[in-house]
């Protein structure tokens, strides 16, 4: 079996996060959600989640499924980086994305959701493409869709083409040659604590030369920016007029007229351009002259992440094999 979905920036102005539909339970209930490689809980808004905590946001509604089944004493409860959060119990249901369906998904149905969740109008919750390993529900923690699914699909894998205020794909169970060019260069996945984690050959800033160095990080389709070390950080912005690190907009801002470089990352051998268009964000506010970097410092958050903002320049394979792999190629 195979799957293939589509991925639409939840706005059309910045890439914050990409939703995809799906369907739930029977009859089908359609909903848009964030696929997540940085995180393993497939949770939705629900029947359960007080109105005062939604504002637009199409909602899964369990008890108008005959194959919705309560998972009884089952609870979870996420927090994520950035301090947002979701928490709420827990049912099975029939599960589809694009044509590959899954019977008996854990389905995790917010009670609570923070109000950064509340304030993405579009998004009608997350579907985790982490490690199993990080999914919360408790005491029994759940498979997300892709290891449900793995057994059925034709080869087991699923890749992200994500796009430059554009629509992108997921899809699931096969490689799409017409998606990218040249050859898919695989690195290996270190799954420990259960996100997608790979090292970077290192990188270069504009047309200067290449710095050959190990980056460790998260390819990470749930996070929209790239966190990097703070020492490839400044080599980056001392490239732009007027950039600083601001304490108030928390992070690398600079004046929206700069001329930005391109930034380069390693993958072995191959290398990868994220256009300055990618990097010149988005104005602080809205109207702003000033605008925020989409390559930031991981100093305080003790990982590097490979957000959309690195992901939309290339091809991505998420290899489930065991031992997993990621795969990279350009488009
Ligand atoms: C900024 C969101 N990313 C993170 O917090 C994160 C971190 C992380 C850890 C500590 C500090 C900052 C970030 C490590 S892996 C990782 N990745 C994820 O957690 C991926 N899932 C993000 C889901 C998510 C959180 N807030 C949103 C708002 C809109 C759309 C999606 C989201």
């Amino acid at each position: 079996a195979t799957g293939s979905a589509a991925a639409v920036p939840v706005d059309e102005r910045f890439d914050i996060a990409y939703i995809t539909p799906v369907t739930i339970g029977t009859p089908p209930q359609t909903l848009q959600l964030d696929f997540d490689t940085g995180s393993s809980d497939l949770w939705v808004f629900s029947s359960h989640t007080p109105p005062s905590q939604i504002r637009g946001q199409e909602v899964y509604a369990p008890n108008k499924s005959s194959t919705a089944k309560l998972l009884d004493g089952q609870t979870w409860s996420i927090t994520y980086g950035d301090g947002s959060a979701s928490r709420g119990n827990v049912y099975t249901d029939n599960f589809a994305v694009g044509g590959l369906t899954v019977e008996g998904q854990a389905v995790e149905c917010a009670q609570q959701v923070s109000s950064s969740f509340t304030s993405e109008e579009h998004m009608d919750g997350l579907l985790g493409l982490g490690f199993s390993t990080l999914n919360t529900v408790s005491p029994k923690g759940q498979l997300t869709f892709f290891d449900n699914a793995k057994s059925k699909l034709d080869s087991p894998v699923f890749t992200a083409d994500l796009k430059y205020r554009e629509a992108g794909t997921y899809d699931f169970g096969f490689i799409d040659k017409a998606k990218y060019t040249g050859e898919i260069v695989y690195v290996p996945v270190e799954m420990d604590p259960g996100y997608w984690t790979f090292t970077s050959s290192g990188y270069a800033v504009g047309s200067g030369n290449f710095n050959a160095a190990p980056i460790s990080g998260i390819a990470d389709t749930g996070t929209s920016l790239v966190y990097l070390p703070n020492s490839i950080l400044t080599a980056y912005y001392r490239q732009v007029q007027g950039a600083t690190n601001s304490a108030n907009y928390g992070g690398y801002v600079f004046p929206c007229s700069a001329t930005l470089p391109a930034f380069t990352f390693g993958i072995g051998e191959a290398r990868f351009t994220i256009p300055p268009a990618y990097i010149s964000y988005a104005p602080v506010t809205e109207g702003s002259a000033t605008c925020f970097g989409g390559l930031q410092s991981s100093r305080g958050i003790g990982v590097n992440i490979w957000g959309d903002v690195a992901l939309k320049a290339a091809f991505v394979v998420y290899n489930g094999e065991n031992p997993p792999k990621i795969g990279w190629a350009n488009k």
